[in-house]
């Protein structure tokens, strides 16, 4: 069975002019994937995210994780089970900076009500990980874009969530911190057997995930996978991205 299931997925939003945002969209993705989804502006990548995510509900078809549909459920369970079996990372961080570092990490396990003890080895274990580690104790507006979104990786992961959900997570970062940022993400899908689906317009970032779907006009539209060499896959990519159309700005010249 595969982690996630969706399953013939529409979303319309309704007014004036009906928007199809989702048309009979169906894919699977199994437990440890790393997995990109990408397509023109207006295809409907965020609608899809969010529907996965259970912020927003979809018009018809399901969507599974684990075998579990939380769409079906109440708002209270949904509520739970979206604090423990996701994990989000946002293009713009989302931390809070109120908190220091770790408070920001720790969050989702003193939500959960996990033990003193058991929270400060996987602190140290993720902060290790994402190579944060000097920069716990600091307030999140010391930090770079970077070592923010590294943070915010740490905050994903640390709850062990059965699906990472990451929303153009190199969107406000230069090439460079983009990299960085891409390299631990797949660390932490490699070593920690995390499954992540991840929204990008980065065909880059999208290079180091296993496979990339396409979508285009709420619709499946081709997939790819990654083989051997992430540079040939960054090409593929790209030719696939000038075929969809529509994402001019992705093709800007790019250094691997
Ligand atoms: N809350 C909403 N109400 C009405 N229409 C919406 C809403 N959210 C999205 N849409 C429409 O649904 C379609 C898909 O939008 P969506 O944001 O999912 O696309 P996207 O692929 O994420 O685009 P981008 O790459 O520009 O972020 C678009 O036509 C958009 O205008």
């Amino acid at each position: 069975m595969p982690l996630l299931d969706v399953h013939n997925l529409s979303k319309i939003y309704e007014g004036k002019v009906s928007i199809h945002a989702l048309n009979h969209i169906r894919f699977a993705v199994e437990k440890g994937e790393f997995v990109g989804i990408m397509g023109p502006s207006g295809s409907g990548k965020t609608t899809l995210l969010n529907v996965i995510a259970t912020i927003d509900e979809p018009t018809s078809g399901e969507v599974m994780i684990g075998g579990r549909d939380p769409n079906k459920l109440g708002r209270k369970d949904k509520a739970l089970f979206r604090r423990k079996e996701l994990g989000f990372v946002f293009q713009q961080y989302n931390l809070l900076d109120t908190l220091t570092v770790e408070e920001n990490i720790v969050l989702p396990l003193t939500l959960a009500g996990v033990s003193v003890a058991e929270m400060e080895s996987r602190l140290k274990e993720a902060a290790l990980r994402l190579e944060i580690t000097p920069l716990l104790s600091k307030r999140t507006y010391e930090l770079s874009g970077g070592q923010m979104q590294r943070v915010a990786i740490a905050r994903a992961m640390i709850h062990r969530p059965s699906l990472i959900l990451a929303d153009e997570p190199t969107g406000s970062l230069d090439s460079k911190a983009a990299g960085e940022v891409m390299n631990l993400l797949a660390e932490v899908n490699e070593a920690e057997g995390a499954t992540v689906l991840m929204v990008t317009h980065d065909a880059v970032a999208a290079s180091f995930c296993h496979r990339v779907i396409f979508i285009k006009d709420g619709r499946f539209y081709s997939e790819m996978y990654r083989g051997s060499s992430r540079a040939a896959f960054f090409q593929n990519i790209i030719d696939m991205l000038s075929l969809l159309g529509g994402a001019t700005h992705d093709l800007s010249p790019v250094r691997l």
